[in-house]
């Protein structure tokens, strides 16, 4: 199933509660805009290579666009217009005065040399720097992203159109970044994790957890939920997956990430050393995190899992007929749009510092997460109660409620 029919899926049950008419669906899920270019740029070899690069405007109706740019190969159309499509109802599902976007190229960036993810950056900026703005269309990072690729997109940018650095947030600290924002999704995962934990009866120590994806996300939700107490039983990438039953030893694995010259797992000890994909399927694991790729718990693998509570850090990581089968066996889903909503919430508050020109401390930008994730999550937990409805349902209904609202306030249709 491709990531946009998947999408559509949770939105039309959502749709269906809300009893919203076909037509204002069709309003609701088409994209504003969508657009494609090639991005072609000298290697370091000398030699020319094309690149395909996109930029999907979901819905502006609550404010302007927001949402990551994502550098990876399997990186096309409906991917980017499925994740747009989840930034709309993100951005509402915590409130922000956002609309949802998303944007990436097709690309290995582990090929590339950094001289060649800056002339890609700087090429793609070229090509669509008239589209976004802080005012219209703000990008952020995203897999295959980081600080650097936002600095170059930002001084791209302002080559065109001055100085602006709200274009675009998840810069360097020390270049108008927000302290806080490398670490906010993985710190909301972790924030949400112990209080679904919690609310479910379930001791931090006595609950296992698994993590796959050892990048943005999956590192700052392991520093976070180990110092917790968790036992994190389990980390993956693309180089195999690495388990300890007796939990393994985060600080240690995150000064090996460190050294190594990729940041691969690779190497770590002890542990054991499991295919790629085991991960999923580790007996005495109580929590699942999925924190790398979309469609990796489907219809094919579901039986297998053995998870209680999967908390979807990564976008899009189960596919609705595994959704199906694990709400069936009482597996409790904390869904994308809110799991993993506090990278774009301090990406907001990063916006709000650059436009007053002011700066927060580390304290305030946590204080202000915590909030915001604490009140989202209650207002879920009370919507899934009160209509009997999933927290992925009662998620895509407060996010969708509220974009409905504003384009029928708007006067937009
Ligand atoms: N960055 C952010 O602020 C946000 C990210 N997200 C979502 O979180 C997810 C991860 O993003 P982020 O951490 O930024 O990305 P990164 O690029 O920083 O890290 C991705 C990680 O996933 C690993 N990976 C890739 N493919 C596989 C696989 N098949 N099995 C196991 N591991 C794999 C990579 O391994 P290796 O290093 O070996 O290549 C890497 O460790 C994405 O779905 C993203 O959309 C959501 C909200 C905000
Ligand atoms: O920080 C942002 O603006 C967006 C992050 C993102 O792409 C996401 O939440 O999936």
């Amino acid at each position: 199933m491709r990531a946009f029919e998947a999408t559509q899926i949770f939105f039309d049950a959502a749709a269906e509660h809300l009893k919203i008419d076909p037509a204002m669906r069709e309003a609701l899920l088409m994209p504003n805009r969508e657009i494609q270019v090639q991005v072609s740029i000298e290697m370091d070899n000398g030699q020319l290579a094309n690149f395909v690069g996109f930029r999907v405007q979901h819905d502006s109706a609550r404010g302007p666009m927001k949402g990551g740019l994502r550098f990876h190969p399997k990186v096309d159309l409906d991917e980017v217009r499925s994740l747009a499509c989840l930034m709309t109802w993100k951005t509402a599902v915590v409130n922000l005065p956002y609309g949802g976007a998303k944007g990436g190229i097709g690309v290995d960036p582990t090929r590339l040399s950094e001289r060649e993810i800056e002339r890609l950056t700087r090429a793609f900026v070229d090509q669509i720097h008239d589209v976004v703005g802080p005012d219209s269309d703000i990008p952020a990072p995203d897999m295959g992203t980081d600080h650097l690729v936002m600095s170059w997109f930002r001084n791209q940018w302002e080559k065109y159109h001055g100085f602006n650095p709200a274009v675009i947030t998840g810069k360097p600290v020390e270049e108008y970044g927000a302290r806080g924002r490398e670490e906010a999704t993985g710190r909301g995962v972790g924030t949400l994790t112990v209080k679904l934990v919690r609310r479910l009866g379930m001791k931090p120590e006595a609950t296992n957890i698994a993590i796959q994806g050892f990048g943005n996300v999956g590192t700052h939700a392991a520093k976070f939920l180990s110092e917790a107490q968790f036992p994190i039983v389990a980390v993956s990438d693309v180089t195999g997956t690495y388990y300890n039953p007796e939990g393994l030893e985060v600080r240690e694995l995150l000064r090996h990430t460190m050294k190594h010259p990729k940041g691969f797992i690779e190497g770590f000890e002890p542990c054991e050393v499991l295919p790629r994909d085991a991960l999923l399927n580790l007996e005495d694991v109580s929590v699942l995190i999925p924190a790398a790729l979309g469609g990796v718990i489907t219809e094919e693998n579901v039986d297998d899992i053995r998870a209680k509570v999967i908390i979807e850090a990564a976008n899009g990581p189960i596919l609705p007929q595994a959704d199906i089968v694990l709400q069936e066996r009482g597996v409790i889903v904390l869904p994308d749009i809110l799991a993993n909503a506090g990278g774009v919430t301090v990406s907001y508050f990063e916006w709000v510092q650059n436009r007053q020109h002011y700066r927060w401390s580390l304290d305030r930008v946590r204080q202000e997460l915590d909030h915001t994730m604490n009140e989202a999550f209650e207002t879920i937990w009370e919507t899934a109660k009160k209509h009997n409805v999933s927290l992925r349902t009662a998620a895509y209904m407060i996010g969708i409620a509220r974009v409905h609202r504003a384009t029928e306030l708007a006067g937009m249709i």
